[in-house]
């Protein structure tokens, strides 16, 4: 039997991308789930079931992804809306507020998902949690010259700050924008609205993984009697 999180992925990634409409400009989230999402993006526009798109990327990731499945882009700066935007999350509490950013995007993600008329989160069923921060660190995107003082304010606000450290270089990781990322475990998020404007009004922080009151719909990947469904939030 294949993985049961690799199904419950793919099958959440082409459930999202089913509800793409021709004639429309989508934002395309980072990760693993979204991947699946732009690969059948580009297999519904390879089949002439979807005509007329065009893909707002929100990371170098997407880009490449985007571009191997052939999907037209288009920047920010030149399209005047985004119509869908699709996009993983590494928590989600019952008000569709989020954790993103594991993947170090979070901060371009926010302004495409923001943006867009309709956003839709892709999750496998793990993702899902009564209060944000209990399983996921809150990722902090920071310009380099202010990690330390950043890490200070950090703690005073009560989280446990640590530098994200790169799996297969000796280094930090470094951001599409070339920042570091502070990744924050705080005991309970209570007020994930009030921690995200606190944070990012850090001289230094340029964006953090707190998405609140973003999300218009969650799709949600299970796996049941072997076999993967979704289910809408
Ligand atoms: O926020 C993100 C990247 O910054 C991703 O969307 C998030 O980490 C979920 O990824 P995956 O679908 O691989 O679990």
């Amino acid at each position: 039997m294949s993985d049961p999180i690799v199904m419950m992925k793919q099958e959440v990634g082409k459930a999202a991308a089913a509800r793409v409409k021709s004639d429309s400009i989508v934002g395309l989230g980072t990760g693993s789930t979204t991947a699946y999402a732009i690969q059948y993006i580009g297999e519904r526009l390879q089949s002439g079931d979807l005509k007329n798109i065009v893909g707002v990327t929100t990371s170098f990731q997407a880009e490449v992804l985007a571009r191997k499945y052939n999907i037209p882009l288009s920047t920010l700066d030149v399209v005047d809306r985004i119509d869908m935007a699709i996009d993983g999350a590494d928590e989600v509490d019952p008000q569709k507020n989020l954790i993103k950013g594991g993947g170090a995007a979070h901060t371009q993600e926010k302004i495409v998902d923001s943006l867009a008329e309709q956003f839709i989160v892709v999750v496998d069923g793990g993702k899902l949690v009564d209060k944000l921060g209990s399983t996921f660190l809150l990722p902090v995107e920071v310009i380099p010259k202010a990690v330390v003082p950043v890490m200070r304010k950090l703690e005073q606000l009560g989280g446990k700050p640590e530098l994200r450290m790169g799996v297969k270089k000796a280094g930090p990781v470094v951001t599409d924008q070339g920042n570091l990322v502070v990744d924050v475990k705080f005991d309970s998020i209570d007020d994930p609205a009030t921690l995200e404007k606190t944070i990012n009004n850090i001289p230094g922080v340029l964006e953090n993984g707190l998405f609140v009151g973003v999300t218009d719909i969650v799709l949600v990947g299970e796996v049941i009697d072997n076999k993967p469904v979704v289910r809408e939030l």
